[in-house]
């Protein structure tokens, strides 16, 4: 498996964030975008999770199949949003999305054991902290099989021990022959990366 992104540009509001962006990353490969604030590292997430308009370039995804015929088919997107339903609990929460999405993988059960969340799904997701709450999204990522991760700032909240257990999962994905595409201002823990840099206006670079 392999993403091919070429010459991206995007625009926000009638203004070009970024122009320029060119990478690869295959299978069991993992892309940190870092870069100052407003540099665009969201706005590239969210064009490659289909979420937003490129203005150029292209981005492709081979092999692809039925299962998986686009690249934002193929994506896990957890942005700054958990994406769960406050007045539902936990377990509900995740059994929606596991229903819903398709390529079941964990049970919520082995999920929430996982994120470090066991004996919690009862509770409804409102009344978790801020951390257990981005827990629980991360529990989301586990529960159906996406091949490609896209990560916006996932470690936001989370403690020492949990950016630890979050940092085995994604080698985990990435030894199941995902990738993981995130952005971040912190160290993930990864090893063997591919950095991009986001900068004003000058384009990428993918090292
Ligand atoms: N809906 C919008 N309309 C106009 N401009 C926007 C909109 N959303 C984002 N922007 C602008 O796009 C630029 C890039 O934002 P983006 O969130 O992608 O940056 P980022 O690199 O992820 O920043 P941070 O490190 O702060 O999370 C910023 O200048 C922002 O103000």
């Amino acid at each position: 498996m392999r993403i091919t992104a070429r010459d991206l540009g995007a625009d926000r509001g009638g203004e070009r964030i970024f122009s320029d962006i060119s990478f690869d990353v295959d299978d069991g490969g993992c892309l940190l975008v870092t870069g100052p604030n407003g540099s665009g590292k969201s706005t590239l997430l969210r064009a490659i999770g289909g979420l937003l308009p490129l203005t150029e370039g292209t981005i492709a995804f081979e092999p692809v199949s039925e299962t998986w015929p686009s690249v934002p088919a193929a994506c896990h997107y957890l942005g700054h949003h958990n994406g769960l339903k406050q007045t539902l609990s936990v377990e509900e929460n995740l059994h929606f999305w596991r229903d819903f999405s398709g390529e079941p993988r964990q049970s919520v059960e082995e999920a929430l054991d996982n994120v470090g969340l066991y004996g919690l799904g009862h509770l409804p997701f409102a009344v978790l902290s801020t951390g257990q709450r981005r827990r629980a999204a991360i529990a989301r990522l586990l529960v159906t099989w996406r091949p490609i991760w896209l990560l916006d700032e996932p470690t936001a909240g989370l403690d020492a021990r949990s950016e630890k257990r979050f940092a085995g999962l994604m080698e985990a994905h990435r030894a199941q022959g995902g990738i993981i595409i995130a952005a971040t201002h912190w160290p993930l823990g990864l090893v063997d990366v591919q950095d991009l840099v986001m900068g004003e206006l000058n384009g990428g670079v993918a090292a």
